[in-house]
């Protein structure tokens, strides 16, 4: 059950990776909310579309689009506001953790990594911009991670763009603010989706995880859609340029 956020009701919501992992959970928090949800990711998606109009009586819009092809998913947001209206909040959500050695990466990988993880999420601030100036403003929240600020070895092209994601989401806010647009990050710790259980969660890594966590619980999808909620509504309107971290108070150390 989450808050209420009146405001966002027949709002247009664009996320990026909404029918799955934590971005599954943001679709269903908006689509409760009454707003009008479009998505994007490359598997289909229509089964999660029937059960959303099931439980919601609103049915999200899925786009088919590889956003590593910003063409393909600057089309498949023209969509989005075709049918919603002007796009006037955009979730940047996402992204691929995928580990790696940083000997064996070769240019191929590093650009591949990049083109999801970062330049997919700057090319989708940039082809909203206008629609939300049009409307009168607008809320960007863009995923990063905590991964960079625990200096976790194993991943350090995706940790990259995660610390550029903050960076970017500053720069965007302060260039965009007179619009009225606000721009804000949110770092989830690490959120048991079932992705994460099936390729990287170990019982030992989770309980050297909790162990540096203040709060003793796991967090899931479901913890990450009030914050974004919040991110997204009015009430959080005198915020921008921000990073949201909600990691269960990891202890960075070192
Ligand atoms: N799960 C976790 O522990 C953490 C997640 N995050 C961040 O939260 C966000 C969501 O993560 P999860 O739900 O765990 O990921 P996930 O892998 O479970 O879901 C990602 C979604 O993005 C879609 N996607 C991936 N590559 C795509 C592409 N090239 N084109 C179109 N769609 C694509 C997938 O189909 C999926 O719907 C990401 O930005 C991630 O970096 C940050 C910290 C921890
Ligand atoms: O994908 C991520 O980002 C994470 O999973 C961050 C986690 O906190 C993590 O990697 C824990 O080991």
């Amino acid at each position: 059950m989450h808050a209420n956020y009146p405001d966002l009701k027949g709002r247009s919501v664009f996320i990026t990776g909404g029918g799955s992992g934590i971005g599954a959970a943001l679709s269903s928090g908006f689509l409760a909310q009454g707003a009008r949800v479009a998505f994007v990711q490359r598997s289909d998606a229509t089964e999660f579309c029937d059960e959303m109009e099931r439980q919601h009586g609103n049915r999200p819009l899925y786009l088919q689009c590889d956003i590593a092809n910003i063409a393909e998913l600057k089309g498949a947001m023209d969509k989005a506001a075709e049918s919603h209206g002007a796009i006037t909040v955009l979730v940047n959500n996402a992204a691929n953790d995928k580990r790696h050695k940083t000997e064996e990466v070769d240019e191929d990988f590093w650009d591949w990594a990049q083109a999801i993880n970062l330049k997919a999420y700057f090319f989708a601030c940039q082809h909203v911009i206008q629609g939300m100036r049009a409307a009168g403003g607008g809320s960007i929240v863009n995923f990063t991670s905590i991964s960079y600020m625990m200096g976790n070895a194993g991943y350090a092209a995706y940790t990259t763009a995660n610390s550029g994601i903050n960076g970017m989401t500053r720069s965007l806010a302060r260039e965009f603010g007179p619009d009225n647009i606000r721009v804000n990050a949110i770092a989830p710790g690490w959120v048991l989706t079932q992705r994460q259980k099936d390729l990287w969660v170990t019982p030992e890594a989770l309980a050297a995880h909790l162990d540096r966590q203040c709060l003793k619980f796991e967090l899931s999808p479901e913890d990450m859609v009030d914050p974004v909620l919040f991110l997204a509504a009015k009430t959080s309107r005198g915020m921008t340029g921000q990073s949201l971290v909600v990691d269960g108070g990891v202890v960075v150390t070192g």
